[in-house]
């Protein structure tokens, strides 16, 4: 080997050769003075599980990579194969540079360690090491140990700012992260209008053009007692071996129903479905296909390629850019060619900006992303949550530890007999994706209809999730577990049957993951199967199935009031015309429960919580919920609230959100909430259940 300095560039979440600021800077600049790279990924031992790369008769010397709480794998099949393929990617795309990549398994500053060892005394020796910093707590930490790894062998350590995030930190206006506003909109404000934000990205490498890579037999191998494969198959197989199967007894794979996210890890890929999305008018439309559930395009899902950093937000930007100004042939026939930013572009800068206010959050609230009571401040916190830790439940907790550990299990494999809920999780055990919506419903439900300790849900999608991202994860649950930065904390709660009716019109998604519901005739039975008629479940060998017999939690969803303005039902409409779908549903008049539990002013009044335990237990809020100010708003407005209800405020409530949406729309909404229950009520109209209309009539069908 050459005399000379070798750099490690050691990779995290930065998984990319384009736009990428330590390769361009090493490509582009003439007085670094490194003879040599070594770009090096390493498997972190405490985030992923590594034990199936031990060779034979050997032990690893790391504790399993489960999670704190809920004592999961932190890193799921969905997201190590995605990883893999993307590691993989990356040292295709540097060894078409000519560069390459060294692959190891381990704590990383052991791996570095046992680097600068075998490399010492030898040419070229080990003259620095350089990052990309990230803001999180274990990275952080792992920042620190490489630093000292360096310092105590003289050599120079450098983190380089991480540059994948929409607006970049120096252009923030943070000096620093403690003046980050608690509200997104008003960081949002700060930050308007957004598509002037980004940086340029930066060009694309020349071949040949970063310092050379050391000969591989130079290089020491992966430390005991690990072997690294050589084969990308081999090594997805590794990763996944240890895991085991991730839930006894989990529903099989439904028949038929197809992966929302059956995407490659890796940047081309990253790449090709950037330019996909643009070329099919997917980024045109993004506003009004955001909150869909089932299919490819409804949203981006560059998610999880943003997270690994096999693209850079601003290279996102950059091609809505192209599309918008019209600078790039291949869109050209594209919806909204070269007519500058629209409703489709720019909520998706919007969610970008999200992405970044979560990750500025983690800066400011530190180690609080991960605390029972999240970003809220001590004195201001009053919350008891139940736990499947008999150590940590209060006493005489409802429903009993052991109880709570049942219903996470049921919660985690999608058998809670609340159809929204259960289909997002199915999906996410099935594919490691589920949208944005269902992700809410699914947070909210756990952590506020079921008072779950949200932690146990974090830590779960932490392991499921394909896109996971410690800070959007993390952050979004604190939000919809009302610990977080959601200036509406406890008033912000979705009705999961609501929300299905809103979103899954006919039922199609829950049929689709929970597919022993797909013959049920009524959507109403769909989201809550318990109350379909007995000789309908019988039909459907559905009488004894547990979301039947012992649902985890009902919701009372009366069917009974006219809607103002709405003439006609859910537009997607299967079989008969209105009255042969709708009639005898058993949720108006007739519907279970209903009868029993009337209330004074004729519809339902139901005493919502565990089948078991009657009682949410969450009777404790900060004050009577707000209707939304300033009309309805649609989703793009994203600071408006989907739903509100009550959940365990005391006192009767009556709400008429025609008068505060503005726009005559929603006008089932009223009524009375009582302690510890949601009652809703839907448009009723002679006997059927009737649309919740969107846009609102005074635009939409049921205009007067
Ligand atoms: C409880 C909960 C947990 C979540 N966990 C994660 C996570 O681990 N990783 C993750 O990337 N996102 C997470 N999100 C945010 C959001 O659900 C996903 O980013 C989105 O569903 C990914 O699909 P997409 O790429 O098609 O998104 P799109 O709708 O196409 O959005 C474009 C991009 O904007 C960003 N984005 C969108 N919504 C948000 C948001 N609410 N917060 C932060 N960034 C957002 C993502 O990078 C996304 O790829 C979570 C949301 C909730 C409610």
């Amino acid at each position: 080997m050459a005399a000379g300095k070798l750099l490690v560039y050691l990779l995290r979440r930065d998984l990319r050769v384009t736009d990428n600021p330590i390769l361009h800077h090493l490509a582009t600049a003439s007085d670094h003075g490194f003879t040599h790279l070594l770009p090096l990924y390493v498997f972190p031992a405490h985030q992923i599980e590594v034990s199936g790369f031990v060779k034979d008769g050997e032990k690893s010397p790391y504790p399993p990579a489960r999670s704190r709480v809920g004592g999961y794998w932190r890193c799921g099949p969905h997201r190590a194969k995605f990883l893999a393929q993307s590691v993989w990617e990356l040292k295709e795309n540097l060894e078409q540079l000519g560069s390459g990549l060294v692959i190891r398994v381990g704590d990383a500053k052991d791996v570095l360690s046992s680097l600068i060892q075998g490399l010492k005394d030898k040419a070229p020796t080990v003259g620095a090491v350089w990052m990309t910093e990230e803001l999180s707590s274990e990275e952080k930490d792992e920042q620190e140990a490489i630093a000292s790894v360096c310092s105590a062998n003289d050599i120079d350590f450098r983190l380089w700012p991480d540059e994948k995030y929409f607006v970049d930190d120096q252009d923030t206006g943070l000096e620093t992260h403690k003046e980050l506003p608690d509200v997104f909109t008003s960081y949002r404000k700060s930050q308007e209008p957004l598509r002037d934000r980004p940086r340029s990205v930066l060009p694309r490498l020349e071949k040949s053009s970063l310092p050379s890579f050391p000969s591989e037999t130079s290089v020491p191998a992966q430390h005991h007692p690990f072997s690294i494969p050589r084969k990308l198959d081999e090594v997805e197989q590794r990763l996944l071996q240890p895991l085991g199967d991730i839930l006894a007894d989990a529903p099989p794979y439904p028949d038929g129903a197809e992966s929302a996210h059956p995407f490659r890890g890796g940047e081309n890929q990253a790449q090709e479905r950037l330019r996909h999305l643009v070329k099919s008018g997917a980024m045109t439309s993004y506003k009004d296909t955001r909150n869909g559930l089932l299919g490819l395009d409804f949203s981006t899902k560059l998610s999880a390629y943003l997270a690994l950093g096999c693209v850079s937000a601003r290279l996102v930007h950059a091609e809505l850019l192209k599309l918008e100004d019209g600078t790039d042939a291949e869109y050209e026939k594209t919806p909204g060619y070269g007519e500058g930013e629209c409703d489709g572009t720019a909520a998706v800068r919007f969610e970008l900006l999200w992405r970044d206010y979560m990750r500025l959050c983690m800066a400011k609230f530190g180690r609080k992303l991960f605390r029972q009571s999240g970003f809220t401040p001590s004195d201001k916190y009053d919350k008891t949550w139940k736990t499947a830790d008999k150590r940590d439940a209060k006493r005489n907790q409802t429903p009993s530890p052991d109880e709570i550990a049942k219903i996470l299990e049921r919660f985690e494999k999608g058998t809670t007999g609340m159809g929204l809920i259960d289909a997002s999780q199915r999906e996410l055990l099935h594919t490691g994706y589920t949208s944005n919506r269902a992700r809410q419903n699914s947070a909210s439900f756990l952590s506020k209809h079921l008072g779950i300790d949200w932690r146990y849900g974090a830590e779960w999608y932490e392991m499921m999730l394909v896109d996971f991202d410690v800070s959007s994860n993390w952050a979004n649950w604190q939000y919809m577990a009302g610990v977080g930065n959601d200036p509406r904390g406890d008033a912000r709660i979705f009705n999961p049957v609501k929300q299905a009716f809103d979103y899954d019109k006919d039922g199609s998604y829950v049929r689709t993951w929970v597919p022993e519901l797909k013959d049920l005739e009524k959507p109403e039975n769909v989201f809550q199967v318990w109350t379909t008629n007995g000789s309908e479940l019988e039909q459907h060998g559905l009488t004894n199935n547990i979301m039947v017999t012992d649902p985890i939690k009902r919701i009372e969803f009366t069917v009974d009031k006219k809607p103002k303005g709405s003439r006609r039902s859910f537009p997607r409409r299967r079989g008969q015309g209105r009255g042969g779908r709708r009639g005898g549903n058993g949720q108006g008049s007739g519907s279970p429960g209903t009868a029993a539990d009337a209330g004074a002013d004729g519809s339902a009044v139901h005493q919502s919580g565990y089948h078991s335990s009657g009682g949410m237990g969450q009777a404790r809020g900060r004050g009577a919920p707000r209707p939304p100010r300033g009309g309805y708003q649609p989703r793009a407005q994203y600071d408006a609230p989907q739903v509100f209800y009550n959940n365990g405020y005391a006192g009767p409530w009556s709400v008429d959100y025609n008068g505060a949406r503005g726009q005559g729309n929603y006008g089932f909404f009223r009524g009375y909430a009582p302690i510890h229950g949601q009652r809703m009520q839907v448009p009723y109209r002679n006997g059927y259940a009737q649309p919740m209309y969107f846009p609102p009539p005074a635009m939409g069908p049921g205009a007067p």
